[in-house]
């Protein structure tokens, strides 16, 4: 594991449990959307919020608040304070499951930094290294078992505050991961006010809601088995971090405006008539922007390729037959693949549309079988990997932007678990909400990349007119 900045100081480490007595001793079964992630590892996110007050002011007042309230939203939450374990016994139809029993707890660091806050939750490019002190660590087991959630408070005295979360995907998506953020932030705000909560309603932790007629789960495990021959159980993959790898990969953020947006939407709507074959929305174009610029940055790997691959989720809740309830605690996705060709995607007029309308199409294809080939999905999404698709994390959907712990909206939320996958480009909300309706994208580079990718990024808003 890569060692803190200096700027970063450990005060405390708590374990965190719900209130004694309050959660079931449950074994809830990972489900074909859960199991698929177990090789992987944590979604990251950090939130900064302006805090002009010292850091004992911030233990004394603030702190007691933020480890109530997390306790009471474990409770509703359990699953995450509990582990993945593997299946017991010989039985053939044994499952990984989620272990969770009374008296289970999240680790909760408290640090501090030293480090300039306004610099740090900028939009401009930073050294990794700085944030990375600032990321919660799963802790470390030795028995086979995954622990789910950790969480780190960093205070910078006078300056800010940030909070650190870190999920393991095997537990659950991201419309998960931040209905807990926000029913925690919605539980300390309310505490803080004295006021009841406006929490957002409480996650269903019933993974039976997943139907899984045509045994989805055990074709995946072997189709998991199969392309890792080390076989079962499939290790974690402890893949080291960018940041600590390479001190030159910086993490920036990029906002596209609401009037880009529109001006971008109606070029892809141009472009493909009105047949109705393609989906053209505010994510659509985003990403297709996002790719002509991530092209042009990495213009040395994608010489002389014919064609470059783009990789998203897709959230299935609402697109499932019965459909799923919408606070479902797990994962309920499903990767979309999408491909153009190099000459169609670097046309400097047309590029951004030609990608709009391949990934419009792709999202209409959906139509066609939320779940048709999921056998299929891994191998293809391995066998893709050279080709470095460009992959999307987070969603504006989510609104990562309303988590108020009391202290108003966050400053900046990064996901900086993109450092993981090279290529990754994560999409949120604008700070702005709703409202202003833009969007923001996050992205960890090596430096001379992430120049690469402002210039093209400078350079396709002009041919917009913006
Ligand atoms: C497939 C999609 C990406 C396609 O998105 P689109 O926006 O193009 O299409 P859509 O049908 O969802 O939405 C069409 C229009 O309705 C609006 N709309 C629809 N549903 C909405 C909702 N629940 N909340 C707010 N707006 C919504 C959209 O803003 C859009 O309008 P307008 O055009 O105005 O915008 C999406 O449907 C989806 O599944 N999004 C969630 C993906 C997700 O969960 N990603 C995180 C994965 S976990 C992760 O990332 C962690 C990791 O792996 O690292």
């Amino acid at each position: 594991m890569a060692s803190l900045p200096s700027s970063v100081t450990v005060l405390d480490r708590f374990q965190v449990s719900p209130p004694p007595g309050s959660v079931p001793n449950a074994s809830l079964p990972l489900t074909f959307f859960d199991v698929v992630w177990l090789p992987t590892g944590p979604v990251e996110r950090l939130f900064f919020y302006p805090f002009p007050h010292p850091t004992s002011y911030f233990v004394s007042h603030h702190l007691p608040v933020l480890k109530s309230s997390l306790s009471r939203t474990l409770r509703h939450f359990y699953p995450l304070a509990g582990r993945v374990v593997p299946p017991r016994g010989p039985s053939p139809d044994a499952k990984f499951q989620i272990r969770c029993s009374d008296g289970d707890s999240v680790p909760l660091t408290l640090a501090e930094s030293s480090d300039d806050f306004r610099q740090l939750s900028g939009d401009q490019s930073r050294g990794f290294g700085r944030v990375y002190g600032l990321i919660p660590q799963l802790p470390p087991t030795d028995d086979g078992s995954i622990p789910l959630l950790a969480l780190q408070i960093t205070v910078f005295p006078d300056q800010g505050v940030s909070i650190g979360v870190a999920v393991h995907h095997v537990a659950c998506d991201d419309s998960s991961s931040i209905h807990f953020v926000k029913s925690w932030a919605a539980a300390c705000n309310a505490e803080v006010l004295s006021e009841s909560p406006l929490s957002p309603l409480p996650p269903l932790c019933d993974p039976t809601v997943i139907a899984d007629p045509d045994g989805l789960y055990y074709k995946i495990l072997t189709e998991m088995q199969n392309l890792k021959p080390a076989g079962p159980p499939p290790a974690p993959l402890d893949l080291p971090p960018v940041g600590a790898e390479q001190g030159d990969a910086v993490i920036a953020s990029f906002l596209i405006g609401r009037e880009q947006i529109d001006r971008l939407k109606q070029g892809a709507m141009a472009r493909a008539g009105t047949t109705g074959a393609t989906h053209v929305s505010t994510f659509v174009v985003a990403c297709a922007f996002a790719w002509a610029c991530l092209v042009r940055a990495q213009a040395g790997f994608y010489a002389g390729k014919k064609s470059a691959h783009l990789l998203f989720s897709v959230e299935c809740r609402g697109r499932l037959e019965p459909p799923v309830p919408a606070g479902y605690l797990g994962n309920c996705l499903r990767p979309c693949f999408v491909e153009v060709s190099m000459s169609d995607l670097i046309k400097d007029d047309d590029g951004v549309f030609a990608a709009a309308e391949a990934i419009g199409r792709a999202i209409k294809g959906l139509e066609h079988g939320i779940l048709k080939g999921a056998e299929g999905w891994l191998q293809k999404i391995v066998s893709l990997t050279p080709e470095r698709p460009m992959s999307i994390a987070g969603s504006p959907r989510y609104r990562v932007y309303d988590a108020d712990f009391g202290w108003g909206r966050p400053i900046k939320v990064e996901m900086t678990s993109i450092e993981k996958t090279p290529g990754t480009v994560s999409l949120a909300e604008s700070r702005d909400g709703g409202g202003g309706g833009g969007i923001e994208m996050g992205l960890v580079l090596p430096k001379r990349d992430m120049d690469e990718f402002a210039r093209a990024f400078v350079m396709a808003s002009s041919f917009l007119g913006t």
